[in-house]
């Protein structure tokens, strides 16, 4: 019953006598039921269109949703149902308004007068386009789902389009339309992914045999012939045959040629329109005017041959088509197939061939395997694709086995319809020539594959991805051309914002990403936001400048005796990785490598061995930067200890030890070596000592005149010491007015003082600078001078434990200014002062922290109304157990300058003022200084 109701209404709605295959026919009627989703798999001109067609215009008060990829195969379709008085419509961006407010209204109306109704996948990837179907769905109006192409949601296919996979959304709204999918190539793997992303459920599968007979294949390579061009026009006079001028001008025979590139199109337009046959070209690079006028005039038969790249042909339903020519490889077998199958539509004997050459060959294969954008798998696939294409080319086997292969068919009965199976000896013979001449021909240079064309492919879908199947203003452009004018325009918006700077600076850092020597370069601003390669290039390049300077001044030191340059250059790599590791913010990264940098600046003026070297292993995996995170294998204290970011007092007492030893004395230095040491920390120590031993006393202190007649007074040195901090950061940041603002203000924020700590050591400057008391301390309180608060002796070797390494505060001060607070060795201004002491190492600065504070309070609780003696003697244990070294060594042989000093410190005291030993110590000093004025 049904399948009489479908062949009366084949004649009646579309003209046709009979079904054009009982595949076709079956495939028809299964639609028509309803019953379940069909697949159907025709090859190309074999009718799958009415399949669907002629059930939707049966069904009552129904629409069916048709998706079909590009906007001129959807219009060719229209136009030739609404010529049969059919009503389809179309829905795309093209759409007038007022048409689109019909076809909603009608739509809406429950009772739809609309059959069919064509959308692109992008329209129906849409929003709105998903609730009109939600509406359709509801008033229960929707006849089909009709997946047109579908190879194209499949990546695997030869015709990709994104937005096709959307569509398997309509399976879930609405569940229970039938879902129609309709193709011409579709392999195995295709099939699969078109079933999985549509959701299909068990679908009815229609599917003909590819294999075309009334088509005719072979293959042409063009390096051994003479004159291609003449081989081409020649092929072309047998292919279209004699001119009949009682045939229709429509209906003349014609043919396509296939270029991948669009300076080919034009160039075989221009040579075989001057051999007699009109030929036109069409590519992208033309106005949507002119191609639509190329096409027409083809179409018409007004010009027999065209010319193009391959956005030509979807949706030309033309059955006179006599020969379609691939003037370069095709890509894939699919996609090879699809184009030849636009030949012969009618039925009637067609040509389709290949000109094979080399040089195609090898820019197709350039470009395929330098395709970055593609994940591996599918690029492995288009390769693998490609490989078949050359083997089916280079290769005597049936062309069609080939196809039928493919697409999972048995092989056909080709008997003469193709080259090989003709004559495969004169095919094998045709390949040998070509394998012996290409051995002769240029190798195809790499930048032929830059030549402004990607691969045809690339010239068809693309266009309407981007335009909601437009098809015609975004197909003008090849990937390559949008590629460069997306850059060109990139450029001059950022010119246009005055950011062009940024635009060079991207290529510039692309420059110092193949120069860089810190470790994963490629990395920096992804890890880092903001962070660019060069400013890390400059942290590293400083770093290295500072460990190397230390590197050379203990160079000899046993901890250091097996490490070279290039060890120096790890460790620096190491350590600006380490604190890359441990960042995430641009400004933390600055922090603490300033702060790294800052700390060696420092050994190498102090002449201290920097922990990082002391402890470098050459062979450590892993490095970490003392300064920014505690070694583990460390232990907590000596952890504590490192991570402050300050100069150990231990390192420089050994380190003083060790000069001494070096020259081989036993003496211990003058209070003016110190002083010159301190002064001038270029000076060299050890000679000074060697100077120094065979002085009087009153010489020294001619020396010291001297000296400071011409040394850098403290301000000098503050100044400069804060200079030196800012230009450690301004040099890293390459000068840059912009780094040099940023680094001065890290610089404000991380390594000055807070403006409190500032200020007490402003009033410390000028205490400092206070003519000083010279009062006599009376013979009772020295004798206790060397005795704790328990009066027991101290033990000599124990004030090692809490010794200051500078003893002057304002020297101090401004190493504090210079240095950048450690997390572990902050301390707030507001605490006692004994916390300013900052060359002390951690642990001993809480330690010495905890006992000077008692020392002090004691002390001031003790002048105000007890024993003079009795607080002199706690006094001096005090000052003895916060001297420096040098100085307690000093005062143990000149008591005399020891009681002085004690006393000036003691009246001080008075003024109910605590100390800190720094500033015991810059008394000392400045009495020292005052002594040698004098
Ligand atoms: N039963 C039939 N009798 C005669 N002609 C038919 C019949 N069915 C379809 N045709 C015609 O065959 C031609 C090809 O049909 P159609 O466009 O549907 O093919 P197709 O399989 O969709 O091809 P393609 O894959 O290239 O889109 C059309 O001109 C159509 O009118």
């Amino acid at each position: 019953m049904s399948g009489i109701l479908l062949k009366n209404s084949l004649k009646k709605l579309f003209g046709h006598d009979d079904f054009k295959s009982d595949t076709q026919k079956r495939a028809t009627l299964a639609v028509y039921q309803r019953k379940k989703d069909v697949y159907i798999c025709m090859p190309t001109g074999s009718g799958k269109s009415l399949c669907f067609q002629l059930p939707a215009v049966l069904q009552e008060n129904k629409v069916a949703l048709i998706f079909s990829p590009l906007i001129a195969l959807i219009k060719n379709q229209v136009d030739i149902l609404q010529s049969l008085k059919i009503n389809a419509k179309c829905l795309n961006s093209k759409t007038p308004l007022e048409e689109k407010a019909a076809i909603l209204k009608d739509l809406q109306s429950k009772k739809p007068k609309i059959k069919m109704l064509y959308i692109t996948p992008e329209m129906g990837a849409t929003r709105t386009f998903e609730n009109v179907v939600m509406e359709l769905q509801n008033s229960k109006v929707i006849s089909y789902i009709v997946i047109d192409e579908a190879h194209c949601l499949s990546q695997w296919g030869h015709d990709f389009r994104p937005a096709y996979r959307q569509l398997g959304r309509y399976r879930e709204i609405c569940s229970n339309i039938p879902m129609i999918a309709l193709t011409a190539t579709a392999d195995k793997e295709v099939v699969e992914d078109i079933f999985r992303t549509l959701k299909m459920k068990d679908p009815l599968n229609f599917t003909l045999p590819v294999f075309r007979q009334n088509l005719y294949y072979d293959v042409w390579f063009i390096e051994p012939l003479a004159n291609p061009y003449v081989h081409l026009k020649n092929f072309i006079i047998d292919a279209l045959g004699p001119l009949n001028e009682s045939v229709p001008k429509e209906k003349r025979n014609c043919g396509i040629i296939y270029c991948r590139k669009k300076d080919d199109t034009e160039l075989l337009a221009e040579k075989l329109s001057s051999m007699g046959i009109t030929t036109l070209a069409y590519h992208a690079g033309l106005t949507t005017k002119v191609r639509n006028a190329t096409q027409n005039r083809w179409t018409v038969g007004e010009v027999p041959v065209i010319a193009a790249t391959c956005s030509f042909g979807m949706g030309v339903d033309k059955g006179s088509v006599r020969f379609v020519v691939h003037w370069t490889v095709p890509q894939t077998v699919g996609s090879y197939y699809q184009e030849s199958g636009r030949a012969g539509r009618d039925g009637k004997p067609a040509f389709c061939r290949v000109y094979f050459s080399k040089v195609e060959n090898g820019v197709i294969s350039f470009i395929l395997r330098n395709a970055k954008d593609e994940n591996t798998q599918l690029a492995v696939s288009k390769w693998k694709s490609f490989e078949k294409m050359v083997s089916y080319c280079t290769e005597a086997k049936c062309r069609h086995a080939v196809f039928s292969k493919h697409f999972g068919d048995k092989p056909p009965a080709c008997v003469s319809q193709c080259d090989c199976c003709e004559n495969r000896k004169i095919v094998e013979q045709r390949i040998d020539q070509f394998v012996n001449c290409s051995s002769n021909v240029r190798k195809p240079m790499t930048n032929q594959a830059n030549d402004g064309f990607g691969l045809a492919k690339y010239d068809t879908f693309q266009a309407d991805t981007d335009s909601d199947g437009d098809g015609t203003s975004s197909d003008a452009i090849t990937a390559q051309e949008k590629r460069e004018a997306r850059e060109l325009i990139q450029q001059q918006f950022a010119l246009r914002r005055g950011k062009q700077k940024s635009v060079t600076a991207k290529k510039q850092s692309t420059l110092t990403l193949l120069k860089s020597n810190v470790q994963s370069a490629d990395a920096t601003a992804v890890k880092v936001k903001g962070l660019t390669i060069e400013l890390r290039e400059n942290f590293y390049k400083l770093l290295t400048e500072e460990l190397m300077k230390n590197w050379k001044l203990f160079k000899n030191h046993q901890a250091l005796i097996s490490l070279s340059e290039n060890d120096i250059n790890s460790l620096a790599k190491n350590l600006e990785y380490s604190i890359f590791c441990r960042t995430t913010a641009v400004n933390v990264y600055k922090v603490n490598i300033a702060k790294l940098v800052c700390t060696l600046t420092t050994s190498n003026r102090a002449q201290v061995l920097d922990a990082n070297l002391e402890h470098y292993e050459p062979n450590a995996t892993n490095i970490s930067a003392y300064q920014v995170s505690n070694k583990p294998k460390l232990g907590k204290q000596e952890a504590l200890r490192s991570s402050n970011g300050f100069v150990l007092a231990k390192d420089l007492y050994n380190n003083s030890k060790q000069l001494d030893n070096k020259n081989k004395s036993n003496k211990n230095p003058s209070i003016s070596d110190f002083m010159i040491k301190l002064s001038d920390p270029k000076v060299d120590e050890s000679k000074i000592k060697h100077e120094n031993e065979s002085k009087t006393p009153s010489e020294i202190t001619k020396d010291l005149k001297t000296h400071h007649s011409s040394e850098t007074s403290d301000k000098d040195v503050s100044k400069k010491r804060k200079s030196d901090a800012i230009s450690i950061i301004d040099s890293a940041s390459n000068s840059s007015k912009k780094m040099k603002l940023e680094t001065n203000e890290i610089v404000e924020e991380n390594v000055h003082l807070s403006k409190n700590q500032t200020d007490e050591l402003d009033v410390l400057d000028v205490d400092c600078r206070k003519p000083l008391n010279d009062q006599k301390i009376d013979r009772h309180d020295c004798k206790s001078n060397f005795r704790n608060f328990d009066g027991k002796v101290k033990d000599s070797s124990s004030s090692s434990n809490s010794v200051s390494v500078s003893t002057d505060s304002v020297v101090q001060k401004l190493e504090n200014k210079a240095r950048f607070s450690g997390p572990n060795a902050v301390s707030k201004s507001t605490s006692v002062s004994t916390e300013k002491v900052s060359d002390i190492d951690v642990p001993e600065r809480r330690k010495s922290h905890r006992k000077s504070t008692a020392i002090h309070k004691h002390s001031v609780d003790k002048c105000r109304g007890e024993s003079h003696a009795k607080n002199c003697e706690d006094l001096l244990s005090s000052i003895k157990s916060a001297l420096n070294p040098y100085y307690k060594d000093q005062f143990i042989r000149d008591r005399e300058t020891f009681k002085t000093i004690a006393k000036i410190i003691h009246t001080n005291l008075k003024s109910n003022r605590t100390y800190d030993r720094r500033e015991i110590n810059a008394i000392v000093l400045e009495y020292i200084r005052k002594l040698s004025r004098k």
